[in-house]
């Protein structure tokens, strides 16, 4: 039987010293889906994107890509087979133009390539492409990270608050931007955010976690509209 499942994760657990940040977490992640991850602040959703990036190791469990186990990989191990992640903070290199930017990023990775042409198109970089990356504004410097992360050759791209710091109208512009990167590329996208509303727009189904516990995984439509999710785990003050 074959499975459609890029990426899964078996009982994982995270504890720093006493604190337990993740509990029992098991869920799969769909071969080409907008996979968003939601819940209150603590709620452990920055320590599941490293858990599955590799920036941290889990203290139980497993995380499986392709059925594989990559556990104890550590980041740059986890690249080269395909896993990208972007961060809260755009973390660009200022003293380089926005093509060198994206060219770092295209000499990390596995073997496979994204077209550089395509990925410059999709994150609306063409204009600026010679331009200080220290120089461009918020929205820029996200496209710029997010292309540096395309530019690794991913299968799987983690984005951690990607719509933070974000007008609407720049929201909308990147939301634009996320779904066609899937569209070219087939990417699958795994996305923290806070701001709900977006996140049911782009994404195909949502989970949502709190105390490091898993609370429900469904589509938006289900997920938003139960009121135990809306009320105790997402808040007005979230929603965007
Ligand atoms: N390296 C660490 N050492 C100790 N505790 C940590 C560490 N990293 C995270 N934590 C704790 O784990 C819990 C979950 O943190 P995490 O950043 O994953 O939450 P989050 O859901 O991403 O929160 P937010 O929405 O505020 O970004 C928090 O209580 C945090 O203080």
């Amino acid at each position: 039987m074959t499975s459609n499942h890029i990426m899964s994760l078996k009982a994982v657990g995270m504890r720093f010293g006493s604190f337990q940040a993740l509990s029992d977490l098991s869920f799969d992640i769909d071969a080409g889906e907008v996979l968003g991850v939601a819940g209150p602040n603590g709620a452990g959703k920055s320590t599941l994107l490293n858990v599955c990036t590799g920036g941290l190791c889990p203290t139980s469990g497993s995380v499986l890509l392709d059925g594989q186990d990559i556990t104890a990989l550590p980041r740059h191990s986890r690249c080269s087979r395909g896993i990208a992640m972007t961060f809260q903070i755009p973390t660009v290199i200022s003293s380089l133009t926005v093509a060198e930017n994206l060219l770092v990023g295209r000499s990390f990775g596995g073997s496979h390539r994204h077209d550089f042409d395509a990925i410059v198109e999709i994150a609306g970089l063409g204009d600026v492409l010679g331009a200080d990356a220290g120089t461009v504004d918020l929205l820029t410097r996200k496209a710029i990270m997010l292309g540096a992360a395309l530019a690794t050759g991913p299968r799987i791209v983690f984005m951690d608050e990607p719509l933070g710091g974000l007008n609407a109208d720049e929201i909308k512009r990147f939301v634009r931007m996320i779904d066609r990167c899937r569209q070219a590329f087939g990417v699958t996208v795994v996305m923290v955010e806070h701001k709900t509303r977006a996140l049911a727009e782009i994404a195909d189904r949502i989970l949502i976690i709190n105390f490091g516990k898993f609370v429900c995984l469904d589509r938006p439509s289900v997920v938003l509209n139960d009121d135990h999710v809306v009320e105790i785990y997402l808040g007005k003050k979230h929603d965007a």
